[in-house]
């Protein structure tokens, strides 16, 4: 069936997710590590950025909070940028743990790889891959300038929160080093899990990950700037690793009942990729027992469901003015 969906109906479908869940209080700020929480709770923040560039945004979509586990997906698109898709499935791998984000157990289990770069074990291979291989500094620089690539502006380090995840950041010094024991890191464990400490550390806003997932969902073209970050083909691979693992040990539950791929983060950010039609986000810091932000699923589960999306639907969904 080919579908036509008006802008005003998107608007409206956010309008409403927004009123419907900005009073929600379910869930809890993450507190393990000790800057999140201290985050206001109450904010909400939704953003959707269109392929033609039109951004579609209520509440807190210009807050700058912690962009975590998002940016797993920004260093795998820099990994496979430059790597290709072959090498990342190689090294890293594209497999669902079934697991929580930090398990060390899913480590001893995938005996051959770290199963994907979108868990913390892989997140910590892959910034031990960024090259340049060996130099801190410029790995950093290619790590921020491909964010900024892919968000059309900069991210911006929480200083503070860098801190407070570096001093309590125990479970990923042990994963670093197991990984390290069993050959599957490629550069200093030390400096590669500094690296994924400091990105997850990024202040970040749903509106720059909006523009995130749009470039995702718009081949590798980012919809603001108009700029072609990376090769389109390598598109449906970013988006099947998000499928794949986007919520741990939820993503099934979240992809059957949401229909679109998506990454969550402990920040309480949520990232989505609906591919041809759009990128969405949403954030609000309290998160659920899998580290996923309650009322950001709850908000883009309502924008789906309302508009009648679905990414395994048949058929062509064209956006009209
Ligand atoms: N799921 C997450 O967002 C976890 C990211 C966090 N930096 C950690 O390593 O624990």
């Amino acid at each position: 069936m080919n579908k036509k969906i008006s802008v005003s109906q998107i608007q409206e479908a956010a309008q409403e997710a927004y009123e419907l869940y900005k009073n929600n209080t379910d869930g809890k700020n993450a507190d393990y590590i000790p800057y999140l929480a201290n985050i206001n709770k109450n904010l909400f923040g939704i953003s959707i950025c269109l392929l033609n560039g039109k951004m579609i945004q209520f509440g807190d979509y210009d807050y700058k909070f912690g962009i975590e586990s998002v940016s797993k997906v920004h260093t795998a698109i820099l990994v496979l940028r430059q790597y290709g898709a072959h090498k990342l499935l190689e090294m890293i791998g594209a497999d669902a743990t079934g697991l929580p984000f930090n398990s060390i157990f899913a480590i001893l289990l995938e005996n051959d790889h770290p199963s994907t770069p979108l868990v913390n074990a892989g997140a910590i291979v892959a910034c031990s891959m960024v090259q340049p291989q060996g130099n801190s500094d410029e790995k950093w620089n290619a790590i921020v300038s491909n964010i900024t690539d892919l968000s059309g502006s900069a991210p911006q380090l929480i200083d503070e929160l860098y801190k407070s995840e570096s001093d309590t950041n125990f479970n990923n010094r042990s994963i670093a080093w197991l990984l390290k024991n069993y050959n599957r890191i490629y550069d200093d464990p030390t400096m590669s899990l500094d690296l994924y400490t400091r990105q997850c550390s990024l202040g970040i806003t749903a509106g720059q990950l909006s523009v995130c997932g749009a470039t995702i969902a718009n081949n590798g073209n980012n919809p603001i700037t108009k700029e072609q970050i990376f090769d389109a083909e390598l598109s449906p691979k970013i988006t099947s690793l998000i499928a794949t693992v986007g919520f741990y040990e939820h993503t099934g539950d979240w992809l059957y009942t949401s229909g679109i791929p998506a990454k969550t983060g402990v920040g309480g950010g949520i990232m989505g990729v609906l591919p041809g039609l759009f990128g969405i986000s949403a954030f609000a810091p309290p998160i659920d027992s899998a580290g996923n932000s309650v009322k950001a699923q709850l908000a883009i589960k309502h924008i789906m469901n309302k508009l009648g999306l679905n990414v395994f639907e048949s058929g062509t969904v064209t956006i009209t003015d």
